[in-house]
């Protein structure tokens, strides 16, 4: 933070950094975990920041909470009970909930400071949080799976970046213990990265996800506050049948405007649609 904005630590994208200017900061603590920053700005309303890296912002979190979680549900025949990695600010189990076939999600989240903090400041996400189908665990995504199996039909993991507390949740091993957790026919999705920053990273996780998973996909999002404007996911799917870039359900058109602001049934499969370089690239570095 200088002279009234913040500046976001390049953490995984050298020598760029996005400023938003801050109109009050509202909370900033050391957790257990990490560094907590909560700020009100002048234009993208109430902002959480993490270590110094923007997890969500008011005026654009729906995108990436929307894509990350609906592009897995409406992929999935019939998802009825679901297991959030991460989300501690409560978005994603916010839009999970709007599944009418969902019977209890779970919410996996290290840090309880950031869902207290989220419950005071970011009440439009946080209300994920009051729901009778949400049960809230406190601890380790991936000390939490490995005593999990064949229990859920989704798993979304809303995670940070592979740096600090969340580096665990980018590695082979957690993915091992994800498709164990899944039911026949499960489907995964993860935080997967930006494809103009990480295409290293996406290859090598798409790499061995393909050493475990019949259908491995990678969608984006755009969103002005993530770096470079976008953000990816991993989709992983148990059954080969599936074909994940396109809504096996759907709402219909008048639900889609009453009910979401990003995702709809056409966004579905454009979000699967890559440029050239990426096309490219991966197959690239594939081969490496
Ligand atoms: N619900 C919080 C989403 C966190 N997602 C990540 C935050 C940090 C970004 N560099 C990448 C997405």
């Amino acid at each position: 933070i200088q002279d009234g904005w913040f500046r976001e630590k390049p953490l995984l994208w050298p020598g760029q950094a996005l400023g938003l200017e801050i109109k009050k900061v509202l909370h900033h603590e050391t957790s257990k975990y990490q560094d907590v920053l909560i700020f009100e700005s002048t234009t993208y309303g109430i902002v959480l920041a993490l270590d110094g890296v923007i997890q969500c912002t008011e005026r654009d979190e729906f995108s990436y909470q929307e894509m990350i979680t609906h592009l897995p549900m409406n992929s999935h025949p019939n998802p009825k009970k679901v297991l959030v990695i991460g989300g501690g600010d409560g978005g994603v189990l916010r839009e999970v909930v709007k599944h009418e076939s969902v019977e209890e999600v779970i919410l996996c989240e290290i840090d309880e400071t950031v869902i207290n903090l989220s419950k005071k400041y970011l009440p439009k996400m946080s209300i994920g949080f009051n729901h009778p189908k949400v049960k809230v665990n406190i601890g380790d995504g991936f000390e939490f799976l490995k005593s999990k199996s064949n229990q859920f039909d989704v798993i979304i993991t809303d995670s940070s970046d592979p740096v600090g507390p969340a580096e665990p949740l980018f590695q082979v091993k957690y993915f091992e213990l994800m498709k164990n957790a899944l039911r026949p026919g499960g489907i995964v999705t993860t935080q997967g990265e930006c494809q103009w920053l990480h295409l290293h990273l996406i290859a090598e996780v798409q790499e061995y996800c393909r050493s475990l998973f019949p259908v491995v996909e990678y969608a984006y999002t755009t969103i002005p506050t993530y770096p470079s404007g976008q953000i990816g996911f991993i989709l992983c799917s148990t059954n080969p049948s599936y074909n994940l870039k396109k809504p096996l359900r759907r709402w219909t058109e008048e639900e889609e405007a009453k009910l979401l602001k990003y995702y709809n049934a056409k966004i579905h499969e454009t979000a699967f649609v890559l440029p050239q370089f990426t096309i490219n690239g991966l197959k690239e570095l594939e081969r490496e």
